[in-house]
């Protein structure tokens, strides 16, 4: 039996259209458009406190989804059920050091969408969690508790346990930060071979060096906004034209530079999507969502 790597349909994995996202009715990503097709992979960059976790999260359905429309695989969000088909790698480890557990244990929770209620793991879920544990370099370290590890083998645990689950696609939050060069080239390898696979990847990062062999487009975010999608080569143009005013993609600053105001610059031309081109990149604060009333926007699909 084969498990279809990507959508039969070839409906786009993640299509967001003007969505916002935020917390408790604050939007904090505004009119974000965004679609990663079967095999694509994309990298979202940004400032620190630009919103990037909160667009990832939000297409999740991890925060609240507070205007436009979000797909996955063609369903939108309010109707999609199939969660094991998206593979999520969280921002900063979330591996408490109270729960007691090994690093073999972790890699078996990605298994478990694949299983039946009270199902033992089979030899196919264990040679997927022992392929999972070698491309992430943690072979020997199966048995391991893994309060025990350092932050990025912690890091390397999350990585093994959403390839374990054997996601259409794949949505990562700083999946490098914390990992050692050659494990970030290990890692490279994987995401390159899952996305000739088809399998479609979003990966958050601010080390996007190690990832560019990989990806097929660069999306950037400034104060909630997208500001910019196109191919890697693209990006690197408008970073060296500096019409982007990108910063330090290393910079990590601090709280009062969240939201900066707008820098007054023209629309960068390397900006490619209609509605952010041609309206200009808009760096003022968001406009209020919602305001028409309470609207829960994850029910929009339904409703229209
Ligand atoms: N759970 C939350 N509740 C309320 N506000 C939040 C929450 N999480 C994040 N925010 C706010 O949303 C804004 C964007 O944060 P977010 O984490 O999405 O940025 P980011 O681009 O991922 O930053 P970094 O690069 O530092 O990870 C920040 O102003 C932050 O304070």
């Amino acid at each position: 039996m084969t498990t279809p790597r990507a959508d039969d349909t070839g409906a786009p994995v993640i299509r967001l259209r003007s969505a916002s996202f935020g917390y408790a009715d604050r939007a904090v990503v505004s009119g974000a458009d965004l679609t990663v097709r079967p095999g694509e992979a994309l990298a979202l960059l940004g400032p620190n406190g630009c919103g990037k976790s909160t667009l990832v999260k939000g297409l999740l359905g991890l925060n609240d989804h507070l205007g436009g429309e979000v797909e996955l695989f063609g369903t939108p969000l309010a109707r999609f059920h199939r969660r094991s088909r998206i593979g999520y790698v969280p921002q900063r480890h979330t591996l408490s050091s109270s729960v007691s557990a090994t690093v073999r244990e972790i890699v078996a929770t990605g298994r478990l969408p694949h299983q039946g209620l009270l199902a033992r793991l089979g030899a196919r879920d264990r040679q997927i969690m022992d392929q999972a544990l070698d491309v992430v370099g943690l072979t020997d370290q199966t048995r391991q508790d893994v309060s025990t590890l350092s932050g990025g083998q912690q890091r390397r645990v999350l990585i093994a346990r959403a390839l374990a689950g054997e996601p259409d696609a794949l949505v990562m939050d700083e999946p490098t930060a914390g990992v050692d060069v050659a494990n970030q080239r290990l890692l490279t390898t994987v995401l390159q071979r899952l996305r000739d696979r088809g399998v479609g990847l979003l990966i958050v990062t601010h080390e996007v060096e190690a990832l560019t062999p990989v990806l097929d487009r660069i999306v950037h975010m400034s104060a909630g906004r997208i500001t910019f999608d196109g191919s890697v080569a693209e990006f690197e143009q408008a970073r060296r034209a500096d019409v982007l005013a990108l910063g330090d993609p290393h910079h990590h600053h601090h709280e009062d530079e969240d939201h900066a105001p707008g820098d007054g610059r023209p629309p960068a031309p390397w900006v490619h999507r209609a509605g952010v081109g041609a309206s200009g990149i808009r760096r003022e604060a968001a406009p209020a969502i919602g305001a028409g009333g309470p609207a829960r926007a994850t029910r929009r699909g339904q409703d229209g």
